[in-house]
């Protein structure tokens, strides 16, 4: 990672994090370029939830550091270049319209005590038609299915106009279709919106033309950093030998072992 590099959209040095006492990541490294779309695979308990936190800041790092757009975490502010879209709906917000919820979106970019500006109001609208949520927009989250919901999560992370979208297992608990139409709405927003997308996926499933590249976690380690990723069922494979010569991982992670072994992940619940 160069400092201030305006390519690196992430960059994490040796980022460790303890939750409970325990280690959860574990000396990750890794640069993410703009424009990359980065699928974060691994298995239950591999730490990927806790790495994307520790990429927002939501928990603190043991050790390490990161960086967003080039500036070090700790005095970064332009938090609005950033949407984050989690895994699930706060219950506190199953009883808001999707209006209000994607309003919810515009937070980052309001001054205190400053009433919504028509700017922030045609966002939202904005938002809501590039998820085809516009005929919901009054309807209450809790009446929407789970595909309308995560919709509506993406546009809340739109309203913003973020450069990056970091999204927690997007596909999980929805089914193949409403996968495949989750899919089809990222290509088309990411093409529109020229982002960078770190997404945490069991496997790449619908997402596999998209995916430019993937990270594997095990037991909160980096043990896989490359394109040639192979998904199949639920079951993650690395790529053969002759798929990963060692400099290419080396160039993302000099301590990554050439040829690491993976044990099978667990079965996807
Ligand atoms: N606050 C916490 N205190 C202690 N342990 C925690 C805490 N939060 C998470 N963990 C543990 O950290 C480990 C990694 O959790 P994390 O949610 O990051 O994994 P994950 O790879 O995203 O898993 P999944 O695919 O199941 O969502 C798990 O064993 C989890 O129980």
């Amino acid at each position: 990672m160069m400092t201030g590099d305006p390519t690196t959209i992430i960059g994490l040095r040796d980022v460790s994090v303890t939750l409970g006492g325990l280690p959860i990541v574990r000396g990750v490294t890794a640069d993410i370029g703009r424009g990359e779309f980065v699928a974060l695979l691994g298995a239950n308990g591999s730490g990927k939830t806790t790495l994307l936190r520790a990429v927002l800041g939501l928990v603190p790092r043991r050790r390490g550091s990161i960086e967003l757009f080039g500036e070090r975490q700790e005095s970064f502010r332009d938090w609005h270049r950033i949407g984050y879209v989690p895994q699930h709906v706060d219950p506190g917000l199953l009883s808001a319209t999707v209006r209000e919820v994607v309003a919810t979106g515009r937070l980052p970019l309001r001054r205190p005590f400053q009433l919504t500006r028509r700017r922030d109001r045609q966002a939202v609208e904005r938002a809501l038609a590039e998820v085809d949520l516009s005929a919901k927009a009054g309807s209450q989250l809790a009446h929407l299915s789970g595909g309308q919901r995560r919709r509506a999560l993406i546009a809340r992370a739109l309203a913003t106009d973020p450069d990056l979208l970091v999204m927690d297992e997007p596909l999980a608990g929805v089914d193949i279709a409403t996968q495949e139409s989750l899919a089809s709405l990222m290509r088309t927003l990411t093409a529109a919106h020229q982002l960078t997308v770190l997404v945490v996926l069991h496997e790449h499933g619908p997402f596999a033309d998209l995916v430019s590249r993937s990270l594997l976690l095990q037991d909160g380690r980096l043990v896989f950093d490359g394109a040639g990723f192979e998904s199949a069922g639920s079951t993650p494979r690395l790529p053969h030998e002759h798929h990963l010569p060692p400099e290419h991982v080396s160039s993302h992670n000099d301590w990554v072992p050439a040829y690491p072994s993976v044990a099978e992940p667990d079965q996807e619940d």
